[in-house]
């Protein structure tokens, strides 16, 4: 048994921030990792989905750009870049490379067996620390279906059959219509597959501005995807070599694959903090201002369930560690940006209009067409699509949210988190001066749309 200064589970995005960070400020560390250090961002989430989104989408851009031929989507070099980037699923370069950084690294599932101090046992080893960090991420939700457990992992696929996927199906029914279900579905009909998405709510994206879900949906359609709504897969038999699924509308949909995009489901339960009088929320570990979920214990990332995103993982991972080398940090979530890696791209930040008048704000909204009123649209495509959303707090003067849709959203919506993480007040903004021709310039013709 080692007392160490700190002891990291989970070495996702969460995990690897704090770790880096610590080690290059001296600190004895351990990390412990069930599966792969880089976590399901790096093999089975973020990375494959980019990666594999990347090549239908420069298709669609040479398709949509006068003067060049469509090229040829080529699979097996695809699936052989994606296994690249994936780095085939090992992680022994990762191991070494913490090793030599001076890292104590622990193969296997840790489970937290006492307090005062923290102790950590994995397998038949048991460490102390000072500090422990909980960066356990989320597994895939599974919802409750009828049939669901007898279909195997050849038909019924989560994110990892689907980022590993080695044959495009024929056919596929997504279930769930958030961002998994947007990036997986777009991929699979753009290689091929004839899709099925299957929403429970009224809305594809159903957390952000109503104006976005009835854009993606029109794209949607010219993809050719069929979109259930409110509806949901209330059974599933095996039929050949495929699924059957019947919706709660009674239609019956037969597909190759049934792919559950339905959320996830943080794994701070799985830790035995319950049983040392750690209070959970439902299975996430409750985090303050400072990521702290009680003295000396921490936690990052999805397991916290405050905004699950790879970017958010690792900012708490930085307010973490800067906590524990002394200089107190607090985390603020109010610009994070959100993007679906869609063609065209999907971003968010902020508050969506109904989320500010929810909050008593004096709301102000603008929408631009962005094809109508800049150039960059058209130079890029000879049939473009862009629309940009502005939410202002008028009382204040300053912008409260933002949405895009477009080539590069991922890009430009950095310049909306900017401007409201900073409260920047919007008469300063309509004095910026944007690059000719850039979506960016569609800011200034919104934010002179503001009745601000
Ligand atoms: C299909 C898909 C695409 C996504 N695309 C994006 C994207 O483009 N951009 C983005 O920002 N986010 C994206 N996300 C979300 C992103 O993957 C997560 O927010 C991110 O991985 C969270 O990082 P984390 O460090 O909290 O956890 P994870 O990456 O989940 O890592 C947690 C690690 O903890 C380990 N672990 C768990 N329990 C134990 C234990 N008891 N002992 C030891 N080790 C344990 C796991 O094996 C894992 O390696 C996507 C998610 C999915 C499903
Ligand atoms: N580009 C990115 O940053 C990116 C990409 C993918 C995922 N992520 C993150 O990963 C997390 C998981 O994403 P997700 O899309 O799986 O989950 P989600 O929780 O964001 O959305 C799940 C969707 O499935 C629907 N749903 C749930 N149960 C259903 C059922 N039984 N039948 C039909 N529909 C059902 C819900 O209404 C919801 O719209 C999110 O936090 C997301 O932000 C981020």
């Amino acid at each position: 048994m080692e007392h160490l200064d700190a002891i990291v589970i989970g070495m996702g995005p969460g995990g690897e921030t704090v770790t880096d960070r610590l080690l290059a400020a001296g600190k004895r560390v351990a990390v412990v990792e069930r599966e792969l250090i880089g976590g399901e961002c790096g093999y089975w989430a973020c990375i494959p989905t980019k990666v594999l989104l990347r090549p239908p989408e420069v298709r669609a851009e040479a398709v949509g750009a006068a003067g060049v031929d469509a090229p040829a989507l080529d699979w097996p070099a695809l699936r052989a870049y994606r296994d690249q980037m994936i780095r085939h699923l090992d992680d022994a370069k990762q191991v070494k490379g913490y090793q030599e950084r001076g890292a104590l690294v622990l193969r296997g599932e840790a489970r937290i067996v006492g307090r005062d101090p923290w102790r950590v046992a994995v397998g038949d080893t048991e460490h102390t620390a000072e500090h422990v960090v909980v960066a356990t991420g989320a597994g895939a939700l599974v919802p409750p279906i009828d049939g669901l457990d007898d279909l195997g992992p050849d038909v019924l696929w989560t994110n990892r059959e689907a980022t590993t996927l080695t044959e495009i199906p024929e056919s596929a029914v997504v279930v769930g219509g958030s961002a998994v279900g947007v990036e997986l579905g777009q991929f699979l009909a753009r290689m091929g597959s004839r899709v099925t998405i299957v929403q429970r709510g009224p809305r594809l994206l159903d957390r952000e501005d109503p104006r976005l879900c009835e854009l993606i949906s029109d794209q949607f359609d010219r993809d050719g995807i069929t979109v259930h709504l409110d509806s949901q897969v209330t059974s599933v038999t095996r039929e050949g070599e495929g699924v059957a699924a019947i919706l709660s509308g009674g239609e019956r949909v037969r597909a190759e694959v049934l792919v559950l995009a339905t959320g996830r489901e943080p794994r701070g339960d799985q830790l035995g903090l319950a049983e040392l009088g750690v209070e959970l929320d439902g299975k996430a570990l409750p985090v303050d201002e400072h990521c702290r979920v009680a003295p000396g214990l921490w936690a990052a990332g999805d397991v916290t369930a405050r905004a699950m995103f790879t970017h958010v993982a690792k900012y708490q991972g930085r307010v973490i560690s800067a906590n524990i080398l002394g200089n107190g940090r607090a985390a603020d979530y109010t610009a994070v940006p959100r993007v679906v890696f869609a063609y065209p791209e999907i971003a968010a930040v902020g508050l969506t209009a109904e989320q500010a008048r929810g909050q008593g704000m004096d709301v102000a909204t603008a929408e631009t067409d962005l094809t109508a009123a800049l150039a960059r649209p058209w130079t890029m495509e000879s049939d473009p699509v862009g629309a940009l959303g502005l939410v202002a707090d008028r009382e204040h003067g300053v912008l409260a949210g933002a949405w895009a849709f477009g080539p590069l959203a991922s890009e430009w919506i950095h310049t909306a988190a900017l401007a409201i993480r900073m409260g920047l007040p919007i008469g300063a903004l309509r004095d910026t001066v944007p690059q000719f021709p850039t979506f960016n310039e569609g800011y200034l013709i919104a934010l002179e749309a503001l009745d601000v």
